[in-house]
């Protein structure tokens, strides 16, 4: 559906700086951001397993079931310092009443006692140690008179037992967490920190997860200069190579930066042949209408790419394919490309949008999509031609209710704007605007502790 532009000067911000912002342009064919995501994730599955130690699988995804080789506990253990005991000999005992056993030993944990706790006897036990045979029943040191024995310089030869406990009290029975063959962990399950504990608690050193995709980043554009160079008149400093390969990080994947291709057919071509090991590469700049159209020349000669606009503000052109194995180099294996708008805030939007889902996919992840909630603008959000926009917010929790505070000047090269933002708050593309007090769906991109959600 075409929207018709809505003709008033754009408050957001929108409009000063680029000439198409504010404009429709006459018979521009523009994507549905569904219909984008559709298509590109169609193009992705899960990686390959891969072997490795478990601490290196945090945030990865288990590729096998884990059942267990063991029992935890594998013993029966105590889950007190105390005194291990026959229930039967400790039955009516009290403060006033108390049953004296005989202490025969100490088992301390990491050790099996080779006694037997008869009737009329006890063993002293340390917690975690394995609960002696004859014994059935832990009794902690504060309810016996060991305190007030060891003030008085009595020796613990014999035990006052002082309370009365329920047949195996504080003995945790072997296999109480796991038994042997049990299906401990789920294939798919996510790695965090408990399930490494979980695995190492099994005795397993190594998992097999499905591999992160190695992603491959380039920037494009004569006017980029690289950090660390001086900054010579009409350039800027190259971003975007170092927030793209920060998200792909940050979405568990590698990130290999090529650095940037200047806008000639050599310097892209070469850059190209770095990414053949790449499970994905992600350009950006040069997809949008311009007068040097060389990625868009050296894209079409060397895959099958199209060049899209999606109904998004920001982030409207994208560029998304499959460029072509190199036979020559021996990887016939076609590498997924995603071009990304140049403008900073437009390239951290779309691969939010579209490169961050992906790599979830061939991470196995099944959550995709960031978590969203419904809040309450505490600013406006025009939107001027019929896209829906994705504004930066930051979103704070104020008695029980989200509030989304527009962080700013909303052009797609305010990238300190992005900064301060932990969340895009949408107004609709059928929707003209969205005023304060009115309430918009938000996604979350960080759920922030400083900002108090
Ligand atoms: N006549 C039209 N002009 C533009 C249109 C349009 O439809 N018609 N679309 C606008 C929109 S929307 C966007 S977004 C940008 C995207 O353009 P490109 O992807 O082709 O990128 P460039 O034009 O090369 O660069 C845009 C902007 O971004 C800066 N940039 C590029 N790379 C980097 C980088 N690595 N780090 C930091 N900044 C970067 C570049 O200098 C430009 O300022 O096009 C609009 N124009
Ligand atoms: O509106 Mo562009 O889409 O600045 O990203």
């Amino acid at each position: 559906m075409q929207t018709p532009h809505h003709g008033h000067q754009d408050p957001a911000g929108h409009g000063h700086h680029q000439p198409d912002h504010g404009h429709r342009h006459v018979g521009e064919d523009l994507l549905s951001v569904e219909e984008a995501y559709r298509q590109i994730m169609a193009c992705f599955s899960p990686l390959e397993i891969e072997e490795k130690p478990i601490l290196d699988c945090l945030g990865q995804t288990l590729a096998v079931d884990v059942r267990s080789p063991l029992a935890l506990p594998p013993l029966a253990n105590s889950g007190m310092d105390g005194y291990a005991v026959r229930r039967d000999d400790i039955a009516g005992s009290s403060e006033t009443s108390p049953r004296n056993l005989q202490v025969i030993g100490l088992v301390a944990a990491g050790q099996v006692s080779t006694q037997t706790v008869e009737p009329g006897t006890a063993i002293r036990i340390m917690t975690g140690a394995p609960v002696p045979a004859g014994a059935d029943t832990v009794v902690p040191f504060e309810e016996t008179d060991e305190i007030s024995r060891r003030a008085s310089g009595r020796p613990l030869t014999d035990i006052d037992i002082q309370a009365d406990l329920p047949f195996g009290c504080n003995v945790r029975p072997a296999g109480e967490d796991v038994q042997p063959g049990m299906l401990v962990l789920e294939a798919g399950t996510v790695i965090r920190p408990a399930e490494v504990g979980v695995m190492a608690s099994l005795g397993l050193d190594r998992a097999q997860v499905i591999r992160r995709p190695l992603v491959s980043v380039l920037s494009t554009g004569d006017e980029l200069a690289s950090l660390g160079e001086a900054l010579a008149g009409g350039k800027i400093y190259d971003s975007n190579s170092f927030s793209v390969a920060a998200s792909v990080v940050a979405a568990g994947g590698v990130p290999k930066i090529l650095g940037i291709a200047r806008d000639n057919l050599e310097d892209m071509h070469r850059k190209l042949e770095q990414v053949a090991d790449s499970d994905l590469l992600v350009t950006s700049a040069g997809v949008s209408k311009g007068d040097y159209d060389v990625v868009k020349d050296v894209l079409t000669e060397r895959g099958d790419i199209n060049f899209w606009s999606v109904r998004m503000r920001p982030a409207k052109p994208l560029a998304f394919g499959m460029l072509r194995g190199d036979p020559v180099n021996g990887t016939g294996r076609p590498i997924p490309l995603m071009g990304l708008p140049g403008n900073p805030v437009s390239a951290m939007v779309a691969f939010e949008m579209f490169a961050r889902p992906a790599i979830r996919t061939m991470l196995g992840r099944k959550q995709l999509a960031r978590p969203t909630v419904e809040g309450v603008l505490t600013g406006p959000i025009y939107n001027t031609d019929g896209r829906r926009v994705y504004a930066r917010v930051e979103v704070e929790k104020r008695d029980g209710e989200y509030y989304a505070n527009p962080t700013g000047p909303q052009g797609s090269n305010i990238l300190t704007s992005m900064s301060r933002a932990n969340a895009l708050a949408i107004c609709p593309e059928d929707i003209p605007a969205k005023q304060a007090g009115e309430r918009v769906k938000i996604i979350m991109l960080d759920w922030n502790e400083e900002v108090t959600i």
